[in-house]
């Protein structure tokens, strides 16, 4: 039987593909893309799994049961600990003593429409805006961690999103999706697969935004 979640991820191989060949992941698995380049990118992020959480937090207090409030809270809280594990590892490693405060036009447009989105729009919808967020980090983790380099230092971040622990939180959150789908009307399922695209685009946007060092013009 076909998923409903299936048919959102074939809607976006073409933007996947272009995901996994972009130069920062390219770079990243080969283990050379610019320190200056990760160190952007880490900060960026770091903003945007805070606005993640926050989005998460927002489903949790909509969420119609139990059992999906449990869900949503225990996503929010994954997150602010990778946030943890990870940026701060690597910000000793940079040296950045403080985080930047700002963000770059990428995250800004992701995290906001992340928010919105789980805010002003339908449950549905929200949980189909977030859903991209989990999934292409644990494809694109599988893909780099098969192809990296050895002694890569991003070899840490690889390995947590192709790690086990992340890969059953995913599978949950596809399969909180599918549920929720099962109860959606026609309409309310497309206005999930279209903001299941837009994210996968911003997902996009944001390695680029990372790879050119994005700056607000002016
Ligand atoms: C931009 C972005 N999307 C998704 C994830 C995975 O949670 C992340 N760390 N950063
Ligand atoms: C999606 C995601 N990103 C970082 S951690 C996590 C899962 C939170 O439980």
């Amino acid at each position: 039987m076909t998923r409903f979640t299936d048919t959102l991820w074939s809607s976006i191989t073409d933007i996947y593909q272009a995901i996994i060949y972009h130069p920062f992941n390219e770079e990243l698995a080969r283990g050379i893309l610019p320190r200056e380049k990760f160190a952007f990118y880490m900060q960026q992020d770091a903003l945007y799994l805070a606005d993640f959480a926050r989005a998460l937090a927002i489903m949790a207090g909509r969420a119609p049961d139990e059992a999906a409030i449990i869900q949503f809270v225990r996503f929010a809280e994954g997150v602010a600990v990778v946030e943890r594990a990870l940026h701060h590892t690597y910000f000793r490693e940079f040296g950045i003593e403080t985080p930047t405060r700002q963000p770059a036009p990428a995250c800004f447009t992701y995290t906001n429409f992340l928010l919105a989105t789980a805010a002003c729009r339908s449950y549905e919808e929200g949980m189909a805006a977030l859903l991209p967020c989990f999934w292409i980090y644990r494809e694109v983790g599988h893909d780099i961690y098969r192809r990296a380099a050895p002694n890569n230092p991003y070899q840490k971040w690889i390995d947590t999103y192709a790690g086990q622990e992340f890969d059953e939180v995913v599978t949950q959150a596809i399969a909180l999706t599918d549920t929720i789908a099962e109860q959606a009307s026609a309409t309310q399922q497309q206005r999930m697969r279209d903001a299941f695209i837009y994210s996968a685009r911003l997902e996009w946007m944001f390695w680029d935004s990372a790879y050119r060092l994005e700056q607000w013009l002016p």
